[in-house]
């Protein structure tokens, strides 16, 4: 989207405040729970100590060296249901499954909970088509003993089920989990990830049952999160592999003033390998800008499922929307108010993020005696100084000369290399841009019609060029 204002500074953290200009919003992501603080019934019962527990259960798989404390009971359940778990519960329980909503989550409720008394519990229900991840949760409470997370989640084929570690991971972030899992490896593979996640960020303990209800109704198998990580090679599914940047059949469409639906973004699926620098390029108008914004997460796409490590940042185009504060230093530490420092962690993450970039020499400079090429580094600056993990860059150098354009892409460069998994991702209708990515996307009228090695997208870009030739390179 050319030309567009974004109304600020125009690095946009979405993790922290989504479109808004981050001067004025606040990082909200929080770490503050974790398994064992926020259990109101720690006390060890039921199922005793998990050591005991799994290799009794487990029939001897012996948990990592690692020591990892139990809390039981759970503070949440979470069962996944669809028709399949339907007829699994059915059989257990000799009855019939409740179809309405509520019911069946006060069935599923009493089913876990013999299996994690006194826990909170999730009921994930896998439904068809029509709910979007922003709806899924509603609150119900169990007559004042315990509350009841009911959750839906669309799946209407595997792909979709990308989405339901999203969500977990959203919705019980710090807390135990407790999981009652799917058949299906697809399925198994995104929980899987999400516990990963889950221990990663709040070093949690991960409770996994695979199949227990199906299997029996009043014992969980339960296994550590290590043999979980250890079996993560076994699965691929979205989200599970190495990639930093994913998009599913990723398609969004916009409504005209005359009512009529208008496809932008066509059934876009790509990925991109963690600490890579990709570049996302296409004739004018052929939906690079929308399809970065929705892995940014500032546009919601109308199908399909993103996965992009978070945080990620968003740089625009424009270098005057860039950089606002009066000098580089007090700009680029502008976004570290919010993690409470001190005034030399400070300075040593500003000089860090400018060193990246190669603009520690400017760092008492008035921005406006910056360069655009200058002012775009320090909004790069901007975004690496917290620390995110994913950078999406679109038409960094539109506005800039020849000079000022390759150092910015070498400032990007620097920044991958000097840290250990910043991936970037780098709009461009710029052809010769190219030579310095690790990989690339190719777009025409909203679709992603090439994917992967440059010699490839150059070669085939070449000789697509005569249809566009106006465009590329312009
Ligand atoms: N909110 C909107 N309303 C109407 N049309 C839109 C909207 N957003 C995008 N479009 C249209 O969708 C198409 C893709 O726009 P987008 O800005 O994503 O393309 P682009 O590939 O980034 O183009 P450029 O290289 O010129 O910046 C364009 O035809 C644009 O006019």
């Amino acid at each position: 989207m050319k030309g567009q204002s974004n109304g600020g500074r125009g690095v946009c953290s979405p993790e922290r405040g989504g479109a808004q200009d981050k001067r004025t919003t606040h990082h909200n992501t929080t770490h503050h729970h974790n398994g064992k603080s926020n259990n109101n019934n720690g006390s060890c019962g039921g199922s005793a100590s998990s050591e005991t527990a799994h290799d009794s259960k487990k029939g001897g798989t012996s948990p990592a060296s690692e020591a990892i404390p139990i809390v039981w009971p759970p503070k949440f359940a979470i069962g996944l249901t669809n028709k399949e778990k339907e007829e699994d519960f059915l059989a257990i329980k000799g009855a019939k499954l409740p179809q309405r909503p509520k019911k069946r989550a006060k069935f599923i409720q009493r089913t876990i909970n013999l299996v994690s008394p006194g826990g909170w519990l999730c009921d994930l229900t896998l439904e068809r088509y029509e709910v979007r991840e922003k709806k899924i949760t509603k609150k119900i409470n169990n007559n004042g003993a315990r509350e009841l997370m009911y959750i839906r989640i669309i799946g209407v084929n595997n792909r979709r089920y990308a989405h339901i570690g999203d969500v977990i991971f959203a919705v019980i972030k710090g807390v135990v989990l407790n999981m009652s899992l799917e058949r299906s490896e697809v399925v198994k593979a995104v929980i899987v990830r999400t516990c990963k996640e889950l221990k990663r960020d709040n070093n949690m303990i991960i409770r996994y049952d695979d199949n227990a209800a199906v299997e029996r109704s009043d014992v969980v198998l339960y296994e550590y999160c290590q043999e979980i990580e250890s079996n993560l090679k076994n699965y691929n599914a979205v989200g599970v592999d190495n990639f930093a940047i994913e998009s599913d059949r990723v398609s969004f469409s916009i409504n005209n003033e005359k009512g009529k639906t208008i496809p932008i973004i066509k059934d876009c699926s790509l990925k991109i390998p963690s600490g890579q620098f990709w570049m996302l390029l296409g004739p004018n108008g052929c939906g690079k800008s929308t399809l970065l914004k929705i892995l940014a997460g500032l546009l919601s796409p109308t199908d399909g499922f993103v996965h992009v490590r978070k945080p990620r940042s968003y740089v625009f185009q424009n270098p005057d929307h860039q950089v606002v504060m009066p000098t580089v230093e007090a700009d680029v530490a502008f976004g570290l108010g919010q993690f409470n420092l001190t005034n030399d962690e400070t300075k040593l993450r500003v000089a860090k993020a400018l060193t990246a970039v190669d603009m520690y020499d400017y760092l008492q400079r008035p921005v406006q005696t910056l360069s655009g090429g200058q002012k775009q580094r320090v909004a790069i600056a901007g975004a690496l100084v917290e620390e995110c993990k994913v950078l999406l860059l679109d038409e960094l150098t539109t506005f800039l000369d020849a000079t000022d354009q390759v150092g910015v892409i070498k400032a990007v460069k620097n920044a991958l290399s000097s840290s250990e998994d910043v991936t970037a991702l780098w709009v461009t209708h710029r052809l010769e841009e190219l030579e310095y990515a690790d990989g690339a996307v190719y777009m025409e009228d909203g679709r992603v019609v090439m994917h992967g090695e440059v010699s490839n997208i150059m070669n085939s870009i070449e000789a697509r060029k005569a249809s566009y030739s106006d465009d590329i390179n312009s």
